[in-house]
């Protein structure tokens, strides 16, 4: 067997654990191993601990939410770090994107703390933003794969649409006039930071 179909088979047999406790992206992470025969199960359905995210970087946070699931299965793991990275504001929220918006998960909050920062309404509208995604794969024997995904666009204020989740109201993405609010799943798959790094570690794990 070739090392990638000996971790499609790992993955086949021992399951992939998603070590996040966000429904919005669970929803898109199971929806990319949908036809793939691999059983998923989350930490919220495991109800896992959620762990402190302690480092600095979407790469170091992805990986220590990984590592903290991986000791509780027998399994694979698969961990998603976000956010989103608005230029103006020196990449803000950036790795603090879910703080921003409290304990609460308020995002009308974490909306008007943009608007305020960006200096008003008017100089908030249009500014340049990136959502990015790292995500971290541990396997059983303890091999760690990464990968990324960006997308580039702009906000817009108010919020528009309901699809999604988190910031997806208020960021268009380039080549669009529509926010990720006001997409489907599938449109939005087209453009997200989530599905460019699924489709990288899709592509390292052999699954097309
Ligand atoms: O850590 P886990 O349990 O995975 O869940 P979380 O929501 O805390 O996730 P993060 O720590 O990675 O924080 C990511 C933040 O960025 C936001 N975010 C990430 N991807 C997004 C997307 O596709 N659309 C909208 N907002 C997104 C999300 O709402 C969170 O506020
Ligand atoms: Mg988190």
């Amino acid at each position: 067997m070739t090392e990638k179909k000996l971790v499609q088979a790992v993955l086949r047999e021992g399951g992939l654990l998603l070590a996040s406790h966000n429904k919005g992206k669970l929803r898109e992470l199971e929806a990319a191993f949908r036809g793939d025969d691999i059983d998923i199960l989350s930490a919220i359905d495991k109800a896992l601990p959620e762990p402190e995210e302690t480092e600095n970087t979407f790469s170091g946070n992805a990986r220590l939410k990984a590592l903290a699931a991986a000791g509780l299965t027998l399994g694979a793991v698969l961990a998603d770090d976000s956010g989103l990275a608005i230029d103006a504001l020196g990449g803000a929220p950036g790795i603090y994107s879910a703080r921003w918006a409290g304990p609460d998960r308020d995002y009308d909050m974490a909306f008007s703390r943009i608007m305020k920062e960006l200096g008003g309404d008017e100089a908030a509208m249009g500014a340049r933003a990136a959502f990015v995604c790292v995500l971290v794969l541990i396997l059983p024997g303890g091999e760690e794969l990464v990968a990324e995904g960006r997308v580039e666009g702009r906000l817009t204020f108010p919020p528009r649409g309901v699809a999604g989740f988190g910031y997806d109201p208020i960021f268009i993405p380039d080549g669009e006039e529509r926010t990720f609010g006001e997409m489907t799943p599938a449109e939005k798959a087209g453009y997200s930071h989530r599905a460019k790094a699924l489709a990288a570690l899709r592509a390292e794990l052999g699954l097309s």
